[in-house]
């Protein structure tokens, strides 16, 4: 399965000038004919979350047609990263996922609302679950601070999850946290990290980009540099089952006693 991660640059509060980037991107990465694209967090309005109530996209309508009309064109699975999706009950931080044929594949909203950049002021937490399946692949996603959660993570891998799909607008003072996190999920859960940040600075953060690619024995395949950039990469699924077999963590866990 090739990959690529869409290391987008996002023009704070201009939901036009970014569907605008995200689409010239999308359509230069996909020319490369891979199986899958990623795109980061909130990249539609950046963390312009004072005035969300006006430019997040109602009921994510935007986003969804824009996204399953290019997997459907291309003929390839999107992970549309995360956008400010307005619904009754408030504004989420969505992530859509679309397969080949344009269809909706997933949905998950950030379960962990990052206090540091206020979060928990502008925007409803998701209650469920990030699980999807990609050309028969068993997929998590998971959206920026929720990599802090390793028993959110578990939750999924327990379940069989291979791959986790992990958007973000991770800045910069963090890098080390960012990079040793991501590598610990992946050694931890056994599967492959696909992790993807966006690039370039806010009024109020510079943020890291160093999107990254991590296999399940913990090696990083893939890492990009800190502007905006196409990173690309393969996983193969059968090294998650030789790393589960080789160390069986799913099989020694003792959940009963983890209470
Ligand atoms: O956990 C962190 O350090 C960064 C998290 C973050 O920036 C976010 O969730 O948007």
């Amino acid at each position: 399965m090739k990959i690529s991660l869409i290391q987008l640059d996002i023009a704070f509060g201009n939901p036009g000038a970014n569907y605008a980037a995200a689409e010239q991107l999308i359509r230069r990465a996909a020319a490369a004919k891979p199986d899958c694209l990623i795109l980061p967090e909130l990249w539609t309005t950046g963390y312009d979350l004072t005035r969300l109530e006006q430019i997040a996209d109602p009921h994510g309508a935007q986003t969804k047609a824009m996204i399953s009309a290019l997997a459907r064109e291309y003929s390839i699975n999107i992970v549309a990263g995360s956008v400010a999706s307005k619904q009754p009950a408030g504004i989420t931080n969505s992530m859509f996922v679309f397969n080949r044929e344009g269809g909706l594949a997933g949905e998950y909203s950030k379960l962990h609302l990052f206090r540091l950049m206020d979060e928990h002021l502008y925007l409803q937490p998701g209650e469920a679950k990030g699980l999807f399946t990609l050309d028969g692949a068993l997929c998590a996603g998971l959206i920026c601070y929720d990599i802090r959660f390793p028993e959110w993570v578990r939750a999924h891998t327990a379940l069989g999850a291979e791959v986790l799909f992990v958007s973000a607008e991770w800045p910069m003072p963090r890098l080390s946290h960012w990079r040793a996190l991501l590598i610990s999920r992946a050694i931890e859960n056994q599967c492959y990290v696909i992790a993807c940040n966006r690039a370039g600075a806010d009024p109020a953060n510079v943020f890291a980009g160093h999107s990254m690619i991590i296999d399940p024995w913990g090696d990083v395949i893939g890492e990009a540099a800190e502007s905006e950039m196409i990173l690309s990469g393969s996983i193969d699924l059968q090294k998650v089952r030789e790393v589960r077999q080789q160390i069986p963590i799913f099989t020694d866990r003792r959940p009963e006693l983890y209470l």
